[in-house]
């Protein structure tokens, strides 16, 4: 059984609060984008047994964790311990860049318990599924059914967010990331938390005329201190006419909505993993 794990982006971020559980709490909207890996389940075949139940294979672009540390086989593992699971193959062609603020891991390993779930018919209900992907991760929970969600808490209390999608409808996006590396706990921890003015989740609502002014990710002023040169991905957007520009998560990917594809997007971040699609 296959299935598409997708990337998502962050409508806006704000991290409100420091936690006592050395998390933060946010305020963010997600939505997925048509960016995807590729997750194949298959029973073992006794023929090519392995030494774990869940035996990974990671093509495409390479996963800089070892197999046991990769989403998809921790959200195996979560499952086994609760669910009687036999023994599988399982297959990640990596597409979406690690390391990004695109979620890519995270959206494994929730698509992974969706697919435990379907294929061995557990029964676990969405909300529970989300319960099970929190554990994984804060941005877990969200993949679980990846429709447009305004996000408190860690990340992982969702509720549905109508505004971007019947905004976003028909536009188009671009996804650069550069040959940068955010590491997300060290991007926390150079934050000053405070409550935004307004909330993503009413700015979202508003035409996206109104998002340059409005709509912040608080990551993007100590992250572009670090490194110069996203500010400048940022800011080649709207020269090329973004609508909207930010950058994704703690990043290093930057994002850009747009009436239409622009040309030459390919030629002026090369160097860079560029992806643009249709919403
Ligand atoms: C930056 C975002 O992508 C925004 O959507 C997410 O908050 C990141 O979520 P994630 O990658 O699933 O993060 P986790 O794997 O849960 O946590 C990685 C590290 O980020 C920090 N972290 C993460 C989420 C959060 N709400 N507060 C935090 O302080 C913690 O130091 C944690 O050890
Ligand atoms: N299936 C996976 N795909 C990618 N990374 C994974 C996976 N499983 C575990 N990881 C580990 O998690 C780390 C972070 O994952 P990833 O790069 O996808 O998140 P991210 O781009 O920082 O997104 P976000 O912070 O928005 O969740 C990787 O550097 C890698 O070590």
């Amino acid at each position: 059984m296959l299935t598409f794990p997708c990337a998502k982006i962050n409508l806006g971020l704000n991290i409100v609060a420091e936690r006592p559980d050395g998390y933060h709490d946010i305020q963010t909207v997600f939505y997925p984008i048509p960016l995807t890996d590729a997750l194949e389940i298959k029973h073992m075949d006794p023929a090519f047994p392995s030494d774990h139940p869940c035996d990974l294979k990671v093509t495409g672009n390479a996963v800089d964790c070892d197999e046991r540390s990769n989403l998809v086989v921790k959200a195996y593992d979560l499952l086994a311990a609760d669910f009687e699971l036999p023994p599988i193959h399982a297959h990640l062609f990596k597409c979406i860049p690690s390391q990004a603020g695109l979620g890519g891991g995270s959206s494994d390993g929730a698509f992974m318990i969706r697919l435990l779930d379907e294929r061995f018919r557990l029964n676990i209900g969405i909300a529970e599924m989300e319960r099970y992907a929190a554990k994984l991760g804060s941005d877990c929970a969200f993949f679980i059914t990846a429709e447009p969600s305004y996000a408190t808490g860690r990340g992982e209390i969702l509720e549905p967010a109508d505004g971007p999608k019947g905004n976003l409808h028909g536009y188009s996006i671009v996804v650069v990331k550069p040959d940068v590396a955010v590491s997300t706990r060290e991007a926390y921890a150079q934050i000053v938390c405070h409550m935004p003015r307004k909330s993503c989740r009413e700015i979202v609502r508003q035409p996206i005329s109104t998002w340059r002014d409005e709509l912040t990710n608080d990551f993007e002023g100590p992250v572009f201190k670090a490194h110069p040169e996203l500010a400048c991905i940022k800011q080649s957007l709207y020269d090329m006419g973004a609508l909207y520009a930010q950058m994704s998560g703690s990043g290093s990917a930057l994002f850009g909505i747009f009436r239409e594809i622009p040309q030459g997007v390919e030629e002026q971040f090369k160097g860079c993993f560029v992806a643009s699609a249709v919403l």
